[in-house]
């Protein structure tokens, strides 16, 4: 049977990069998808606004809502302190089935846990079943209509606390309109705005910072 984009992705990682090492895992990945075949990782550019403002974070608890390949968990967790772990959520189950791999071959599993699931229904169960008290930074990559929901669940369920920090991709392209217009116009959020471009193109594209402020 034909393979899949994402398979030919981890493939190439495999063969390519250094077990164990991270930025390894990144680099080869964003060799294949700029020089080969285009894939939705956030790439580089946004990599590295990714980078400073999980470092400005320093979570003890990270959520990534978007595991697609795997590509951000291994780039956000690499950054965890000692004890810290990310929690990476992915819908489709090819995808998490690939990214699971990624992320082994990286070296970085005992940090992160993929839960395969829709978030509408993964997000509820983080206190009881996954024993987190509250969110240090969460991570939005996912569908980007369920950036606004989502959001507004994680605050009907107590996961944020004063100074949560949330990032979210593709603020211009695909875009998410009503999460830039929720959160910019909510008062128990400050916003900052990223801009960049889509990864691997010369579209343009941004992040958006917003910070709970309790
Ligand atoms: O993973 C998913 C859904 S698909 C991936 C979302 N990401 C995108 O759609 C995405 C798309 C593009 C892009 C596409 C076509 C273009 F022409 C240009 C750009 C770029 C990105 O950076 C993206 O992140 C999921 C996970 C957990 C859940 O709980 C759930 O509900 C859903
Ligand atoms: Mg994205």
């Amino acid at each position: 049977m034909n393979q899949s984009k994402e398979q030919r992705i981890l493939n190439f990682v495999l063969q390519n990069a250094v077990r164990g090492d991270p930025c390894s895992v990144m680099d080869t990945i964003d060799k294949y998808c700029s020089q080969k075949e285009w894939a939705m990782n956030v790439g580089n550019e946004k990599g590295l606004i990714l980078d400073k403002t999980v470092e400005e974070a320093n979570p003890s608890v990270a959520l990534e809502l978007g595991t697609y390949c795997g590509y951000s968990a291994v780039r956000i967790s690499r950054l965890l302190k000692a004890g810290a772990r990310l929690l990476t959520v992915e819908f489709n189950p090819e995808f998490a089935a690939i990214a699971k791999q990624m992320i082994e071959f990286a070296g970085v599993q005992d940090k992160v846990k993929l839960l395969e699931g829709p978030s509408e229904e993964i997000i509820p169960q983080l206190k009881k079943k996954y024993e987190v008290d509250t969110l240090d930074f969460v991570f939005l990559d996912h569908w980007k209509d369920r950036y606004t929901p989502d959001t507004i669940l994680l605050q009907e369920c107590n996961l944020l606390r004063k100074g949560s920090i949330l990032l979210a991709d593709n603020i211009i392209f695909p875009g998410a309109p009503d999460f830039l217009n929720y959160v910019r116009k909510s008062p128990h959020f400050k916003c900052t705005n990223y801009p960049s471009h889509l990864e691997y193109m010369q579209v343009e594209d941004a992040m958006e910072k917003a910070v709970f402020l309790g």
